[in-house]
């Protein structure tokens, strides 16, 4: 597997030095990059509690409450929420979206940015150790209000990124030109510069899916699995590697390590039908990430980033990673010729193979 080029950069630098040319800037790029300074303070603060882990409390522990999407709110979810919304009240965001909040918050009227935040992603792995993470989208205030600024295609993101809290706690971010990695020093508590324009190989052997659900998948997708399944013995004839950490940003950081493809499709699971994945503060800034560092994201049928969101908590089918992988899904829902692959002739397609 190739190696994710990279631009050679001045290694160490501080997120706020690195963007400084956005600082001084006079449009709204300026205010976002301002809210990345807001949101990696959050993000430094959220670290430190996942780092003392059962010291800092019960974080896995349920709350009791349920946030809009029906999901059991555990304690970091409400407490990382709470870090997010501090910080970003010190910024000119007009408008807060967030997975743990059932309606959208007007902070600063005047402001003008809309920002959207998974504020913890992974929550079922807190108690495990495992890679958890912070997943934010930024977009501009629309002035007809706050529905109309969240409600508009993921292409109009100002920036978007996540933070990703595992061994070493990671920055991803992009303005809109290129995607940069940050790592927190935790001997300062900076953000620095580790590694600049990323990007996500075009092809790869290895996918991530959750395979318990493989009954309720669809045909396209159960034919782009069985495929990799069969490896080598198959029609793709060779093999493929599958990992699932259930983290969706331990997923995108892998991906934007060495390639890959991941799914999480709509199945036949009541409620499940769009996925599980939330379309405006998780599709989309990977999405946003994703085609920034040259791979794509479709939600089979398309691209993530022309999706509108037309509710606060709507979900979406992500596929997303290298390019190539997310066209060969594409062509599986979207071309005609897949309806003969479900013929009893199935071994004779030739029209999916490698
Ligand atoms: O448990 P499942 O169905 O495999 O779902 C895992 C997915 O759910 C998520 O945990 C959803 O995010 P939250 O933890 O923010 O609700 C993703 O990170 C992950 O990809
Ligand atoms: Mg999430
Ligand atoms: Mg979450």
């Amino acid at each position: 597997m190739s190696e994710p080029t990279c631009r050679p950069i001045a290694m160490g630098r501080t997120l706020e030095l690195c963007l400084k040319p956005y600082l001084e800037r006079t449009d709204a790029h300026a205010s976002a990059a301002r809210a990345v300074l807001a949101l990696a303070e959050a993000a430094a603060a959220i670290s430190g509690l996942v780092a003392l882990g059962p010291l800092a409390g019960a974080l896995g522990q349920a709350t009791g409450g349920a946030n809009a999407d029906g999901d059991e709110q555990k304690q970091l979810d409400v407490q990382a929420n709470d870090a997010v919304l501090a910080a970003l009240t010190k910024t000119s965001t007009a408008y807060y979206a967030s997975e743990e909040e059932d309606a959208i918050l007007t902070l600063d009227p005047a402001g003008d940015l809309a920002v959207a935040v998974d504020p913890l992603d992974g929550s079922s792995n807190i108690d495990a150790n495992v890679s958890i993470g912070t997943i934010f989208s930024i977009l501009p205030a629309a002035p007809e209000g706050a529905s109309a600024s969240f409600f508009a295609p993921g292409r109009r993101q100002i920036a978007a990124g996540y933070v990703i809290y595992g061994p070493h706690t990671a920055l991803v971010v992009s303005l809109g030109d290129g995607v940069e990695l940050f790592v927190l020093d935790p001997a300062d508590r900076s953000f620095k510069q580790a590694r600049s324009g990323l990007a996500i190989p075009a092809t790869t052997r290895e996918y991530a899916i959750n395979a318990s659900n493989y009954r309720h998948w669809t045909a396209p997708v159960r034919l782009f699995i069985d495929d990799c399944i069969a490896g080598a013995d198959g029609p793709r004839g060779r093999d493929f590697n599958m990992r699932w950490v259930a983290s969706l940003v331990a997923e995108t950081h892998r991906i934007f390590s060495r390639g890959g493809v991941f799914l999480y499709p709509g199945d036949r699971r009541p409620g499940y039908e769009s996925g599980r994945l939330r379309l405006l503060y998780e599709a989309a800034p990977i999405a946003f990430l994703a085609e920034q560092a040259g791979g794509a994201a479709s939600d089979g049928l398309q691209p993530i980033l022309d999706k509108v969101p037309t509710t606060l908590h709507e979900r979406t089918p992500l596929i997303f990673g290298s390019s190539e992988k997310v066209a060969r899904l594409v062509s599986y829902h979207t071309d005609p010729a897949f309806e003969r692959s479900q013929s009893p002739l199935f071994d004779q397609r030739g029209l999916f193979r490698a």
